[in-house]
């Protein structure tokens, strides 16, 4: 065996449900000059791969989802990041927004791309700090609704260790570190809208899957106080929510997108290559080349006062294990666009109803109670602050709790909810609310179309090291 030369190679296989692995293979050669060939040959065929990172800044969450994220990242990143010969600055997280701030101080730009280990909440901070970031160094001032925002090239990567993991879910398939680091090595790229929230001309958020008012709001804000459950509290907290039938009344304004291939009642879904995506892509450079890129159009707003038990806006399906289809299972990633879903008041068994049909196959949108549209901005303003605002005063709220003085036996409900964005909480109920097409970026390629069992088995795996 002495004469024998050997060189092996890692690569990707594809596995069930959307997962890769890395696997290896050892090629065997008597001659020792071939085998020096084939080894420069790969070398110079992955130093050709552009797109993907040599140098990472990675924030972890210790305290995420069950408490895993430290051991997740070394005991599962840290070696394919390895042999795969990126190099990774590490920041441990000692508290809340130390991600999001330390972006403000760093070297952002000697970096190919920004990985967060944790779940929604910490890739939410993570994006806020890069998009705030990049505002404040192209001198944009975030405050102002109608300002375009400068697009962040550097790529973010999510190692999900979070307790919803929707974002990871709903733009890989699964929720898996070793396959989202994976996704990191090859250097996918994956476009994704972010709604930027704001009140009266103040920068509230940013939103890239979720913003929920009413039941999602009311399930988040009682959720925060049971942390020490883990994931488990958004089960205890969904019950109670849902038990405690709370509406609210409030005006939705919206723009409908114009413009946009799609509609929200579609059967087909956002997935790799999506040309739904790719499309809007294509129209938005045809704007710019045209110069119509800044120009805020004034459409038609369309506007509906009711009382809702939710009001959701996801840029995203939102597919989470506990929903495998998400809140709207043909939201899209990239298309500029949002899904507003109303759903007005109703009785508990037909809202039961609503939730169970995000865990089977029919069609969550074919209620009476239940509205869906494709959207580029929206408004919401709760009855509590527009009664507020035309000075109709004495609300009673101290003497009737949360209903209307004038009228004790109509049950005006003047209650406010809270906004869950993205798993955080908004310090208004009224908002202003706009997609900004494309803003950011992940190491993602969108969920990949399995066409038949055999794919995944076939010969499309790719060279790791
Ligand atoms: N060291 C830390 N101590 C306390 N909080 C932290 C720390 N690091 C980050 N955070 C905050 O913890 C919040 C929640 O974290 P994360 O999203 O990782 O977990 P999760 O809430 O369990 O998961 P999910 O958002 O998927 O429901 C984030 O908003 C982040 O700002
Ligand atoms: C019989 C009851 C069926 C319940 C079905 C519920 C459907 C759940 C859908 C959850 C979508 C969650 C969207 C993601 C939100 C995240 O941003 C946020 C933070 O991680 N998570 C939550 C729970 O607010
Ligand atoms: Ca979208």
């Amino acid at each position: 065996m002495s004469k024998l030369h050997a060189f092996t190679v890692h690569y990707i296989k594809r596995a069930r449900n959307h997962r890769w692995r890395c696997s290896e293979i050892t090629f065997w050669c008597i001659d020792e000059q071939l085998c020096n060939q084939w080894i420069q040959a790969l070398k110079e065929l992955l130093d050709s791969q552009k797109s993907r990172p040599k140098q990472l800044l990675v924030y972890i969450n210790p305290y995420g989802g069950k408490r895993q994220g430290k051991r997740i990242y070394e005991q599962k990143v840290a070696p394919l990041f390895n042999l795969a010969s990126i190099s990774a600055d590490v920041v441990i997280t000692e508290h809340a927004n130390h991600a999001k701030d330390n972006l403000f101080e760093v070297n952002i730009y000697k970096y190919d791309g920004i990985v967060c280990v944790g779940g929604d909440g910490m890739f939410s901070e993570v994006m806020h700090g890069l998009i705030g970031r990049i505002q404040k160094d192209s001198g944009i001032d975030q405050n102002n609704p109608k300002t375009p925002l400068a697009q962040c090239s550097i790529r973010i990567g999510i190692i999900p260790a979070g307790s919803t993991d929707c974002i990871c879910y709903a733009t890989v398939g699964i929720i898996d570190p070793e396959t989202s680091a994976l996704h990191i090595i090859v250097g996918d790229c994956q476009p994704l809208d972010v709604s930027s929230i704001h009140h009266n001309n103040t920068f509230l958020k940013y939103s890239v899957s979720l913003l929920g008012y009413g039941f999602y709001g009311d399930i988040l804000k009682d959720s925060e106080k049971k942390r020490w459950m883990g994931p488990m509290r958004y089960d205890f907290s969904g019950f109670k929510t849902f038990l405690s039938h709370q509406y609210y009344e409030g005006t939705v304004s919206f723009q409908p997108a114009k413009g946009t291939v799609g509609s929200p009642r579609d059967k087909e879904s956002c997935r790799t290559g999506c040309h739904i995506c790719r499309q809007t892509k294509q129209l938005e450079e045809q704007q710019k080349n045209y110069g119509f890129e800044h120009k805020e159009v004034e459409d038609e707003w369309k506007v509906i006062k009711g009382k809702f038990l939710a009001i959701n806006a996801v840029n995203m399906s939102c597919a989470c294990p506990r929903s495998p289809k998400g809140l709207s299972p043909a939201a899209h990633l990239a298309d500029g666009s949002a899904d507003l879903i109303l759903v007005r008041k109703c009785s508990r068994f037909n809202f039961l109803r609503y939730l169970v049909r995000h865990t089977n196959q029919d069609d969550q949108f074919d209620f009476p109670f239940v509205d869906v549209y494709r959207v580029k901005r929206f408004q919401f303003t709760s009855k509590h602050l527009e009664d507020n605002e035309s000075d109709i005063k004495d609300v009673g709220k101290k003497r009737f709790g949360q209903f209307c003085s004038d009228h004790p036996a109509c049950c005006c409900n003047l209650a406010n909810s809270t906004w869950n964005c993205d798993g955080e909480t908004l310090d208004s109920s009224a908002v202003e609310v706009r997609v900004r097409c494309q803003l950011v970026k992940l190491f993602a390629r969108g969920i990949e179309i399995y066409k038949d069992e055999a794919a995944y088995n076939s010969s499309s795996n790719e060279l790791l090291s």
